[in-house]
């Protein structure tokens, strides 16, 4: 269980990646083990996620602590992953900057969310009717974790979502891998979107949907 999991979250992280969304030593990802006890795989800290190696996770308890003896130390946004495992029934979290995440954040930082309406990928989030509405939160940076943690949770429901929080990243979740990394590219998609779209018609930041 243990290998399989640390199999598919390594492949979730080269695929990600390829898409050069790991700029720096940025994003985290974590994948759950077991629910009782909780434990998950999540990335170790300050590593290049563009690497594959041994020690790229570690297994943590609910309260994101090393489960072994360790020089690795777990992400330090793992209280975020912490939240979803804790709120909900998904097995996987995503965490990534990208610059269009970021500036999408910014944007529309003021209003607490950005809102998505007659897009065809919204279908990726579960909403398949005629004229469904997106809304992904978006929160504010707090350097303390268990601040930026205790905002986090607040938006934190269902087994698939998205928060974003402002000038720094987007964290997505699923029930899966898989799901989890759609979630991801399709809010990446939509975000590249919206950009494009403000250049040709910037009046569209100002329309309340
Ligand atoms: C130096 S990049 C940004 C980090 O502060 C953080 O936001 C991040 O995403 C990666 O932190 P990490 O502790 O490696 O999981
Ligand atoms: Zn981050």
């Amino acid at each position: 269980m243990l290998e399989e999991r640390w199999t598919e979250l390594a492949d979730v992280k080269d695929e990600l990646a390829k898409r050069d969304w790991f700029m720096g030593t940025s994003g985290n990802l974590a994948i759950k083990v077991s629910d009782h006890p909780l434990r998950f795989l999540v990335t170790a800290s300050g590593k290049d996620k563009r690497k594959r190696t041994a020690e790229d996770f570690l297994l943590v308890d609910e309260f994101g602590h090393a489960v072994e003896e360790t020089h690795l130390k777990p992400s330090a946004e793992t209280l975020l992953h912490v939240e979803i495992y804790r709120k909900t029934n998904a097995c996987c979290s995503l965490h990534v900057h990208t610059i269009d995440n970021n500036v999408i954040s910014e944007v529309y930082g003021d209003n607490g969310e950005v809102t998505f309406k007659g897009q065809e990928l919204i279908k990726a989030f579960d909403k398949w009717e005629e004229e469904a509405v997106l809304k992904i939160p978006i929160i504010r940076n707090y350097a303390h974790i268990p601040t930026l943690a205790h905002a986090f949770s607040e938006h934190v429901s269902g087994d698939t979502g998205a928060v974003l929080i402002r000038n720094h990243g987007i964290t997505v979740w699923g029930r899966n891998a898989f799901e989890a990394k759609k979630i991801l590219e399709a809010s990446e998609f939509l975000f590249r979107y919206q950009l494009r779209l403000l250049e040709h018609k910037p009046y569209q930041l100002f329309k309340v949907v």
